[in-house]
């Protein structure tokens, strides 16, 4: 579904090689996380997978298509309607209800006022957050924030789901639910990619990416039982 061939990026008149000649494939289903120390790169390797950002050199393939000499037109449209995106801070409105958080998330979209309002209630159902559609975002917890931020990015029903640090503003009970929200996402058929610093949150994946120093590689190593069966049995 995504595919890195050699991909390099550097930032500042060569000074910092953040990813160097990165090769990786990511198949429709794949729960990928990816962790290294801080600075390693993980960052950068989310936003080019993202098309938050553009590789120096190299191919990267969506869906078969070589994105290198698309537009930026046309890479912003294949970014609203296949990615979704959960950062750490959470990004929302401030002043505005979760309602209109999720709502304002598919402003961009083709889908008209009333039917924006539907699916805005119905994602935000189902993470859990039917009770609190008025709440002012302000008044919510950094879990329920996290969940606005989630219900937003499922909002215009992405391929695939990135999320750079999800659980990196929040308490152990909130990541567990957070964790698990993203699991049952998975599960439902969602391809998902997460950044992440914590071991316990990487060794989720079905795909364990590890960056150092701008270089990626790929862990073979089983996952724990709780993890296998905490995502079904899944590989
Ligand atoms: N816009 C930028 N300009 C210059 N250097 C940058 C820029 N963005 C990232 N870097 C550098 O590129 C390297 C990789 O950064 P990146 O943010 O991808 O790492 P990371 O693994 O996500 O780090 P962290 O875990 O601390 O968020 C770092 O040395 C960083 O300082």
């Amino acid at each position: 579904m995504l595919r890195l061939h050699k991909v390099n990026r550097t930032y500042g008149h060569e000074q910092v090689r953040a990813l160097i000649d990165a090769t990786l494939s990511i198949q429709q289903g794949d729960l990928v996380t990816i962790s290294g120390p801080s600075g390693s790169g993980k960052s950068t390797l989310l936003n080019i997978l993202g098309l938050l950002d553009r590789p120096d050199s190299g191919a990267y393939e969506i869906l078969g298509v070589e994105t290198g000499n698309l537009s930026p037109v046309t890479l912003g449209d294949i970014r609203s309607q296949l990615f979704g995106f959960v950062f750490q801070a959470f990004h929302l409105i401030a002043g505005r209800t979760a309602l209109e958080n999720v709502e304002l998330g598919m402003v961009y979209s083709r889908v008209d006022r009333r039917r924006r309002r539907k699916i805005a209630r119905e994602v935000l159902d189902s993470v859990g957050l039917g009770a609190r559609i008025d709440a002012d975002t302000r008044t919510l917890s950094g879990g329920e924030k996290q969940r606005v931020a989630i219900a937003r990015a499922i909002a215009g029903s992405p391929r695939v789901l990135f999320c750079d640090e999800p659980t990196g503003n929040l308490d152990s009970v909130n990541t567990q639910r957070i964790l698990e929200l993203i699991q049952d996402l998975h599960r439902s058929g969602l391809t998902v990619i997460v950044v992440t610093h914590d071991p316990d949150v990487a060794s989720l994946g079905s795909r364990i990416l590890t960056v150092a120093d701008g270089v990626v590689t790929e862990s073979t190593a089983a996952r724990p039982a709780h993890a296998v069966l905490a995502s079904g049995g899944q590989r």
